[in-house]
C-alpha cells in the first residue's frame, strides 16, 4: 500500500547540507498499522513528510496506493492537480491536532470537505458521521479550546478521514497526550484500521507505542532503516535490537560461572507448553528460572524466559536442541553475559 524505494532527503540552508533520509526501502502492506521508530533526528518526521509529498524528496520513490507520487508534479507547496488528487486519499494526524480554533468541531472536520467543494448539506452529513465514528458527536457544536488533549486529536483523526482516505499517516498523534488517553487513542486508530480496513503509518519515539497498535515496525537511525518487518518474526528473529526493546527481560539474574543461559521465546501455542518442567524430567537436570514475562504483542501472546542450565554451552546442545524442536526460539547467551548470540547449536 506505501512503499518507498532508496529515499532520500538532503536539507540544504545556508551552505549546510543535512542528510535526514539516506536511502530508506519502506514497504507497508494493504491493512497493517506500520510503526516507524527512533530517537529524535533519526529522520522519522521527514519520511512520513515525503510519504505524502509534504516535502520533496531529494531522489528515491514514494508510492501510495498503486500512484506514483514522486512522479507527479509539484509538491510541498505548489502541489499540481494529480497530486492534490492523490493526496485526497491519504489521511495526516498531527501530534499538535493543528485545528482552527475559531471554528467548531464540527466546522474543523469539514474543512477538508470545503475545499473539495462538497455542498452544505452532504458536508454536515458527513462531518456528523465522522465525529459519530470517533465518539464525538455530542460535540460537535464545541470549540477546540473547550476539548481534552484526546478529545482534540479525535477531531484530527475525524478531519483526516473526510476525504475516506485509504492510508491514514500519524506523526506522533500521542506524544502531546497522558498514558490514558493514549491507550484510548491508540484503540480508536486500531479499531479504524480494523473497520474501515483502513492502513496506517505511524512515527513515533515510545516502543509502548509500537507494542500496543502496530503489527509491523521499522526502526531507524542516522536516516537509514536498521531494521524492519512484522513484530511476530522480528521476536523470532535471533538479535533483533527491536525484539529486545519491545520485550526486556532486564539484565537481573546472569547466571553463575560453569552454567549455560538461555534466552526462551515463545509465541502463541507454544507458550501454554510446560516446556521447562518438561526439559528438566527429561535430561535430569536442575533449570533455575533467571527472569520470564508474557505479554500481548501485535495481537498475539507472546512470552521470553531467561533460564539457567548447569554445565558449559557443549554440556547441554542436546537440551537446546530439543528446546528448538518444541518450537520455541533460544537464544543462548555468551559466558560473559555481555552479548547475545544466536549459539553454536543453531
Ligand atoms: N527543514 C529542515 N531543514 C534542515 N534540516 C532539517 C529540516 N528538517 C529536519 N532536518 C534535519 O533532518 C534530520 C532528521 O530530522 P527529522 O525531524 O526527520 O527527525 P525525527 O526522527 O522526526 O526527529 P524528532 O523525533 O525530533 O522529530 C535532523 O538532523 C534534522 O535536524
Amino acid at each position: 500500500m506505501i512503499t518507498t524505494t532508496d529515499l532520500t532527503k538532503v536539507y540544504r540552508s545556508r551552505g549546510r547540507e543535512v542528510t535526514a533520509l539516506a536511502g530508506v526501502d519502506l514497504h507497508v502492506r494493504p491493512g497493517e498499522v506500520y510503526g516507524v521508530v527512533g530517537t529524535s533526528g533519526a529522520g522519522k518526521s521527514t519520511l512520513i513528510r515525503c510519504v505524502n509529498m509534504l516535502e520533496r524528496p531529494t531522489s528515491g520513490t514514494v508510492t501510495v496506493d498503486g500512484v506514483e507520487l514522486t512522479a507527479l508534479a509539484g509538491g510541498e507547496n505548489r502541489a499540481g492537480k494529480e497530486l492534490r488528487e492523490a493526496r485526497r486519499r491519504i489521511g495526516m494526524v498531527f501530534q499538535h491536532f493543528n485545528l482552527l480554533a475559531s471554528r467548531t468541531v464540527q466546522q474543523n472536520v469539514e474543512l477538508p470537505l470545503e475545499i473539495i467543494g462538497l455542498d452544505r448539506t452532504e458536508r454536515r452529513r458527513k462531518a456528523a458521521e465522522l465525529l459519530d465514528l470517533v465518539g464525538l458527536a455530542d460535540k460537535a457544536r464545541s470549540y477546540p479550546g473547550q476539548l481534552s488533549g484526546g478529545q482534540k486529536q479525535r477531531v484530527g483523526i475525524a478531519r483526516a478521514l473526510a476525504g475516506d482516505p485509504k492510508v491514514l499517516l500519524s506523526d506522533e498523534a500521542t506524544s502531546a497526550l497522558d498514558p490514558e488517553t493514549t491507550r484510548s487513542i491508540l484503540k480508536l486508530l486500531r479499531e479504524l484500521n480494523q473497520q474501515l480496513g483502513l492502513t496506517v503509518l505511524l512515527i513515533t519515539h515510545e516502543m509502548d507505542v509500537i507494542k500496543s497498535v502496530c503489527d509491523s515496525a521499522a526502526l531507524m537511525r542516522g536516516g537509514r532503516v536498521i531494521e524492519s518487518g512484522a513484530l511476530t518474526d522480528l521476536l523470532a528473529e535471533p538479535g533483533s535490537e527491536l525484539a529486545r526493546e519491545l520485550f526486556p527481560l532486564g539484565e537481573s539474574g546472569t547466571g553463575r560461572p560453569d552454567s549455560t543461559v538461555l534466552e526462551i521465546t515463545f509465541q502463541g501455542d507454544t507458550s501454554a507448553q510446560p516446556f521447562v518442567s518438561q526439559l528438566a524430567r527429561t535430561y535430569q537436570i536442575d533449570i533455575n528460572i533467571l527472569g520470564a514475562a508474557v505479554e500481548t504483542i501485535a495481537g498475539r501472546m507472546v512470552g521470553r524466559m531467561r533460564v539457567e542450565l548447569p554445565g558449559s554451552h557443549q554440556d547441554n546442545v542436546v537440551p537446546i536442541g530439543y528446546l528448538r524442536e518444541q518450537g520455541l526460539q533460544v537464544d543462548v547467551l555468551d559466558p560473559a553475559r555481555t552479548a547475545k548470540t544466536n549459539g553454536a547449536a543453531a
